[in-house]
């Protein structure tokens, strides 16, 4: 389980609160107003944002005051954090080791999961040379090979039209999420919830709400939600 525990966010005058357990193998969506605090979140649990007050546990063990690198999670943000310098075989393989130097059974190691995200004989390109959808596709793929447990989407697909967005939601339940791992998704469509997720969570008024499996959340939708879904 990923736990949020009394966790108190602060970034000026902006102040969000989650008390809340997010089922481990569960694919969550978080979703909520812009400005609400979702990304807020996703940081603090990269990482990148120090807490003003409480903990973050993953598997009962305390991770709040652990560096990016060395926490059980990986993310992918909006703009795919791909270098453009490098060819998409070594923005992969930075999920295997920083360092690039990568040895013939590491390299063998990209080619798998670039195969797996359907970019089979694509590693020599530059980000710049794929589609939106194939450097979604490689970000992913970099995300599989890190093998981290935890595994953070900030709307990764928010760019891509309808039929590729589904496409990768698809990719991503197929592939992080029959691998076990526990993914939190921020979206602002709930046909992205509805597709892949197996638990939504409102994120409004300052609060991360608890978890709901993901139908109920919407057949049963708290007033917060129904304000939000107008
Ligand atoms: N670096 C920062 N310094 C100060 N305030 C910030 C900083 N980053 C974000 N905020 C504020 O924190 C609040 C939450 O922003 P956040 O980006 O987490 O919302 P969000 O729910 O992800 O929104 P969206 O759906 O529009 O991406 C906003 O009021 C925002 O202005």
């Amino acid at each position: 389980m990923l736990i949020c525990d009394k966790l108190v966010l602060q970034q000026d005058d902006f102040r969000l609160t989650a008390d809340v357990t997010f089922g481990a193998g569960k694919i969550t969506a978080l979703i909520g107003p812009s400005g609400a605090g979702k990304s807020t979140l996703l940081a603090a649990l990269a990482g990148f944002l120090a807490p003003a007050a409480g903990r973050v546990l993953w598997q009962e063990t305390e991770i709040t005051a652990l560096p990016p690198g060395a926490r059980p999670v990986s993310a992918i943000f909006q703009d795919n954090n791909l270098f453009a310098h490098l060819s998409i075989a070594q923005n992969v393989g930075l999920g295997l080791r920083p360092a690039l130097h990568l040895g013939a059974a590491e390299r063998a190691e990209v080619d798998r999961a670039l195969a797996s995200v359907g970019l089979a004989g694509l590693g020599a390109r530059k980000p710049a040379a794929l589609s939106g959808g194939q450097q979604s596709r490689a970000a992913l793929a970099r995300v599989l090979l890190a093998d981290r447990p935890v595994v953070l989407l900030d709307e990764p697909f928010a760019a891509l039209g309808p039929g590729l967005k589904d496409d990768m939601l698809d990719l991503v339940q197929a592939t992080l999420g029959a691998a076990g791992r526990t993914v939190l998704m921020v979206t602002h469509d709930p046909g992205d919830a509805r597709r892949i997720a197996d638990a939504a969570c409102l994120v409004a008024d300052g609060t991360v709400s608890a978890p709901v499996a993901t139908q109920a959340f919407f057949d049963a939708p708290s007033a917060a939600l129904a304000a939000y879904l107008g």
